[in-house]
C-alpha cells in the first residue's frame, strides 16, 4: 500500500517506521526542510527519536500533495490544535473514498469536537474516518517493542482496514466501534498524567498516583457515558491502558510536565525544552468545556486546569482536592 502519514514528530515517525517494516511505502509530511532532507538522505529524523535508522520505504516531503498524490490511505499525526487546519490542508489532494485515520490525542478548544468530528465536518465521510490509540510510547513502538492498540470507526471495514494495515508481529491491533469513548480516553489520560506529574513534584508517593489514575479513571467513565461513548472502552487498551502507560512511563511528556510545572516551570519552558507537545496542557481545559456541556463533575481535570491555566497553588490544590465531601465511589457511570 501507498501511506501517507501526516506529521512528522515523535509518533508519525514511529507509526511511519512501523509501516515501512511491515512493508508499506510510507509518504511523510514533515514542516521543515531539514528533517526533510536529513530522512530522505540520512534516514534518520534529526528532531525526534533521532538515533533510530528509518526504513528506506520512507520518503519525506514537505508538500501535501507530493504527500498525498496516489496515497491509498492517510494518516493524521499532527498535534490536536491543529486538526482543523490539517484537515483543511489534505482536503484538496484526497479522494471522497480514502480511508483517513487520526492517531492525535485531543479535543478542540472552543466547540469541544473530537478529531473524528472535526475531520468530519471538514473533508466528510463519516465511513472513510477512524482513530487509533493505546498505551503506545513512540519511543518503544519505533523500537519494535511488543505493543497494542485500538483502531475504532463507525465502520467495521474501515477499523479492519486500518487493523490490517498497522499489525506487525509486535504491533497487535484491536477493533472497536466506539469512535468517541476511544477518542475521550485518548484525550482524559493526558489529564490525568499531568496530576500524576503534580503530585509526584510535591513530594506525594504512589498511594496518590494510584488514587489519581484510578479516580481519574473514574472521571473519564463519567464523561465518556456523558457523551454517548461505550464506558466500557475506559476498561481498554485506549483507556486503562494508556492511562497505566502515560502515568508510570519514564517516556511520557505529559507527567514530565505536570513535575516541571511542579517546580514553577511553565509550558512555554516545556516547549522550549523539548520541542514537543503536553497535550493535556489544552485537554483540561477542552474536556472541562465538554463537561460544562454535559453536567460532568470532573475535579481532578478541574484541579489540574487551575494550576496549569490560573496560577493555583499545587499543594493547596490538593488540599482542597481532599477535603470535598465525602462520596459512593461510584456514580454517573
Ligand atoms: N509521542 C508519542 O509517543 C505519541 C503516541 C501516541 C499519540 N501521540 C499523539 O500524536 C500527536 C503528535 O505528537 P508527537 O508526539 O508526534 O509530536 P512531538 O511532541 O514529538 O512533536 C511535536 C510535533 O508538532 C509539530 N508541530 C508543532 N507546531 C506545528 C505547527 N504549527 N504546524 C504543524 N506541525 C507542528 C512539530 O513539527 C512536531 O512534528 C499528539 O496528539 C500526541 O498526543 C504521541
Ligand atoms: O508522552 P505522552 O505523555 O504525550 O504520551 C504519549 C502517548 O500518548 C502514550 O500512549
Amino acid at each position: 500500500m501507498n501511506v501517507a502519514v501526516i506529521g512528522a514528530g515523535s509518533w508519525g515517525t514511529a507509526l511511519s517506521q512501523l509501516l515501512g517494516v511491515g512493508g508499506h511505502d510510507v509518504a511523510l509530511w514533515a514542516r521543515k526542510d531539514e528533517v526533510v532532507a536529513s530522512i530522505n538522505e540520512r534516514h534518520a529524523n534529526p528532531r525526534y527519536l533521532s538515533d533510530v535508522t528509518l526504513s528506506e520505504r520512507i520518503r519525506a516531503t514537505t508538500s501535501y500533495e507530493g504527500a498525498l498524490d496516489g496515497a491509498d490511505a492517510v494518516v493524521i499525526v499532527t498535534p490536536s490544535s491543529l486538526m482543523r487546519e490539517t484537515a483543511q490542508a489534505i482536503s484538496a489532494y484526497i479522494t471522497d473514498e480514502t480511508p483517513v485515520i487520526i492517531c492525535s490525542k485531543g479535543v478542540e478548544e472552543g466547540s469541544g469536537l473530537l478529531p473524528v468530528e472535526v475531520f468530519e465536518a471538514e473533508i466528510g465521510g463519516k465511513g472513510r474516518l477512524a482513530v487509533l490509540s493505546g498505551p503506545n510510547h513512540a519511543e518503544e513502538v519505533i523500537k519494535l517493542m511488543f505493543s497494542a492498540t485500538v483502531v475504532a470507526s463507525s465502520s467495521q471495514e474501515t477499523a479492519r482496514f486500518f487493523q490490517e494495515l498497522f499489525a506487525t508481529d509486535t504491533f497487535r491491533t484491536y477493533v472497536s466501534d466506539d469512535t468517541c469513548g476511544v477518542e475521550l480516553c485518548a484525550a482524559f489520560k493526558n489529564v490525568i498524567a499531568i496530576a500524576v506529574g503534580l503530585s509526584y513534584g510535591i513530594g506525594y508517593g504512589d498511594n496518590t498516583s494510584a488514587l489519581l489514575m484510578t479516580r481519574g479513571l473514574a472521571e473519564m467513565s463519567r464523561l465518556v457515558a456523558a457523551c454517548g461513548g461505550n464506558p466500557i472502552t475506559c476498561m481498554g487498551l485506549a483507556g486503562t491502558g494508556d492511562l497505566i502507560a502515560t502515568c508510570t512511563s519514564e517516556h511520557s511528556r505529559n507527567r514530565r510536565f505536570g513535575e516541571m510545572v511542579a517546580q514553577g516551570k511553565t509550558l512555554d519552558d516545556f516547549t522550549a525544552s523539548t520541542h514537543m507537545v503536553a497535550e493535556g496542557a489544552l485537554a483540561c481545559r477542552t474536556l472541562q468545556t465538554l463537561a460544562d456541556m454535559y453536567g460532568v463533575e470532573l475535579p481532578i481535570t478541574s484541579v489540574v486546569r487551575g494550576v496549569v491555566w490560573e496560577g493555583d497553588d499545587v499543594k493547596q490544590a490538593a488540599l482542597d482536592l481532599a477535603s470535598r465531601p465525602l462520596k459512593t465511589e461510584f456514580y454517573g457511570i
